[in-house]
């Protein structure tokens, strides 16, 4: 079954101008589909397209079809009901999901009463759980903090909490791990991992990264200046790219892994360059 098709979109400003021109995927159900490019390929554009989220002055033409509904020309009604619990999102900046002047427990009750239509003491443990889900230290202390009160890290883990609180359907992370520390960068890739496996939700994950998107994607679309250039299983892409720029970032990616060896090499007594391999997530498996 397919969870989100999205068929020639295009997204155009208001002077006719094509940022995103005639982009088609499909997203089966409980599967995972990442979105490669370099900065300005469309990547978080086509993103907000599907999320009925774009900045105004832009349009959306062409099909997103998410189950049975059409999104593309959707009402603000209708959009804001599958927003949630049939399509979430986590962003690269989580402050962008995230209110400052909020507490952090009151943030995610919204959301959980509003769709899962809990109040009381129900709501509280569910605040409580929905924290302790992303792995989130003390969650009752979390849930009293300001977003200000806790790391960079917290911060994402507070953000997919929020959007994995009505248990969506889809999850769509546009470069979630980018603004976050190596170190760090690791772990939430594991918790959205974990998470996608768990709740079986299908995941389109974004990334200018080839080493993230190929360890957390089964099949992976190429964008280039707005543009599809290539799309199909991220080990056929990874293996026998057949675009010439497909080649060239999966030859730059594979080329600055073989590097960071070299590096701390030549650096003794310096700590081990990390880097996340380019595998697959069944290669991850074996
Ligand atoms: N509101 C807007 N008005 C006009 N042009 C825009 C707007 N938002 C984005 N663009 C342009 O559309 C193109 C695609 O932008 P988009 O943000 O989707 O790229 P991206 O692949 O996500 O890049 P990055 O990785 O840097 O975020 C870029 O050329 C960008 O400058």
């Amino acid at each position: 079954m397919t969870a989100l098709s999205v068929q020639n979109l295009s997204v155009q400003t208001e002077d006719q101008r094509a940022l995103v021109s005639d982009v088609s995927f499909e997203l089966p159900a409980g599967q995972r589909l990442g979105i490669i490019g370099e900065s300005g390929s469309g990547k978080s554009l086509t993103a907000l397209a599907v999320l009925g989220l774009l900045p105004s002055g832009l349009r959306a033409s062409g099909s997103i079809r998410l189950g049975d509904t059409e999104l593309v020309g959707a009402s603000a009604r209708t959009l804001n009901g599958l927003r949630g619990s049939g399509i979430a999102a986590v962003f690269q900046e989580p402050l962008t999901a995230l209110d400052p002047l909020m507490r952090i427990g009151k943030q995610l009750a919204w959301p959980l009463s509003h769709h899962r239509g809990l109040r009381g003491d129900a709501l509280q443990k569910a605040i409580i759980e929905a924290l302790a889900a992303v792995a989130l230290p003390n969650p009752e202390k979390i849930a009293r903090s300001y977003i200000h009160e806790v790391s960079g890290g917290q911060r994402q883990r507070v953000a997919i909490a929020l959007a994995l609180a009505c248990d969506p359907d889809i999850l769509i992370a546009d470069e979630p791990t980018t603004a976050l520390d190596i170190s760090v960068q690791a772990e939430i890739l594991n918790l959205l991992d974990g998470a996608v496996r768990e709740r079986g939700m299908s995941l389109l994950l974004i990334s200018h990264d080839l080493a993230v998107v190929s360890q957390m994607t089964e099949q992976l679309l190429v964008l280039r200046g707005g543009e599809s250039i290539e799309q199909g299983s991220t080990r056929h892409l990874l293996t026998a790219p057949e675009a010439e720029y497909t080649r060239l970032l999966v030859n730059t990616a594979r080329s600055l892994e073989a590097y960071l060896p070299e590096v701390s090499a030549q650096a003794p007594g310096s700590p081990s360059g990390h880097t996340t391999p380019l595998t697959t997530p069944s290669e991850n498996q074996a």
